[in-house]
């Protein structure tokens, strides 16, 4: 199986530098300016639990030519939401009509707005769980624990065997609905993250912070149960227990719930690197999208609407290092 990488970044950088190590079929297809790093650096990369693999420059093949697509039997989307558009347009172009398509990107609305625009073509929903860290010089860091889960099919169960027990192992499933919904509350954390200025690890052993993530993850579970919507467990909790964990004191969840997530100290969200690269952030299609539930359904949701206000003026060049009790006092009052 031929595959490439349409957005080579953190996530498509280390899930298709592991299964190039491993041997596999890789193109990876992104910007010049990670294509100079990756052939000056080949791919250097590491996890939490201390695996690592080097791949010199000409064992990674990258291109920023998308017409490289047209040797793919599968398309792992990588970019974020906001580019995830202008990628169908290059995947129409330039790959096969045969070639499937499976987005590896947070929020709800990928996969859909990939079958609406690539009529005919197979598309899967996937999940990323973990954190991925670019480090610089050819290096990505997987920095906390979980494995991608992709929606079932014959593609996904092929590519599952390929990517076989390594960091970038693939599980299957049959509700991916559930599955994005379910990480689309964890992601309620990364406007948080990036607001504070600090690495994940440093923000989350912070109470003030954790209680204004709590506060969106109960607004949107509330909305979610409403609309009938049963979000699925993905990390170490059910999200219904996720708002109760964040808002537990310090000494307990540093102690338990932290420690048991294995989040080490170079983790952090893919929203803060979009506020380090001063690029736009994914904010419509996280936060953005509890608020437009709440529009769908008659109601509001005035935190995660707070939210998205406090991230669009931070792009803006507004504030991005907010004390905990700070942001905690402007969201909730
Ligand atoms: N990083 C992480 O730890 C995690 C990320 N995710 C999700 O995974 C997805 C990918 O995130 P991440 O890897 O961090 O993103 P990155 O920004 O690191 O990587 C995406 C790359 O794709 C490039 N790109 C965008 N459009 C195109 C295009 N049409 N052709 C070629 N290259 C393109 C971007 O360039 P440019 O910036 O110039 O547009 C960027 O270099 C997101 O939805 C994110 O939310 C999920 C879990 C964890
Ligand atoms: C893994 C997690 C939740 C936090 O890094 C993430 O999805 C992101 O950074 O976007």
């Amino acid at each position: 199986m031929r595959i490439a990488v349409l957005g080579a970044g953190s996530i498509g950088c280390f899930v298709g530098g592991v299964w190039t190590a491993r041997g596999c079929d890789v193109t990876f297809v992104g910007r010049r300016r990670v294509m100079d790093e990756v052939r000056a650096h080949g791919l250097r990369l590491s996890d939490y639990a201390g695996w690592s693999a080097s791949m010199p420059p000409e064992q990674a093949r990258f291109t920023a030519d998308p017409a490289a697509l047209a040797h793919a039997d599968v398309i792992l989307l990588t970019v974020k939401s906001n580019g995830t558009e202008a990628a169908a347009t290059e995947i129409a172009r330039h790959a096969k009509k045969e070639a499937a398509v499976v987005s590896l990107q947070n929020g709800v609305g990928n996969a859909d707005l990939l079958r609406r625009l690539l009529p005919g073509r197979t598309v899967l929903a996937g999940m990323v769980p973990y954190n991925v860290a670019h480090l610089g010089g050819g290096r990505w860091h997987k920095g906390t624990a979980g494995q991608v889960i992709v929606e079932e099919g014959e593609i996904s169960a092929g590519l599952k065997r390929m990517a076989g027990d390594s960091p970038a192992a693939l599980a299957l499933s049959g509700d991916m609905p559930a599955i994005l919904w379910g990480k689309l509350v964890i992601n309620l954390n990364n406007a948080v993250n990036a607001l504070s200025g600090k690495p994940l690890l440093a923000q989350l052993r912070e109470r003030g912070y954790r209680r204004v993530v709590a506060a969106a993850q109960r607004e949107a579970l509330g909305l979610l149960k409403e609309a009938g919507i049963k979000p699925a467990k993905v990390g170490a909790l059910p999200s219904s227990l996720l708002p109760h964990a964040l808002a537990a004191p310090d000494w307990l969840f540093n102690a338990l719930l932290l420690r048991a997530h294995k989040v080490d100290a170079n983790a952090r969200t893919s929203m803060a690197d979009d506020f380090a690269a001063g690029r736009p952030t994914e904010i419509d299609h996280l936060n953005g999208e509890v608020v437009a539930l709440a529009e769908r359904l008659g109601r509001t949701a005035p935190v995660n609407r707070r939210i998205v206000a406090l991230v669009r003026a931070a792009e803006k060049g507004g504030r991005r290092d907010w004390r905990a009790d700070e942001l905690a006092k402007e969201v909730l009052g």
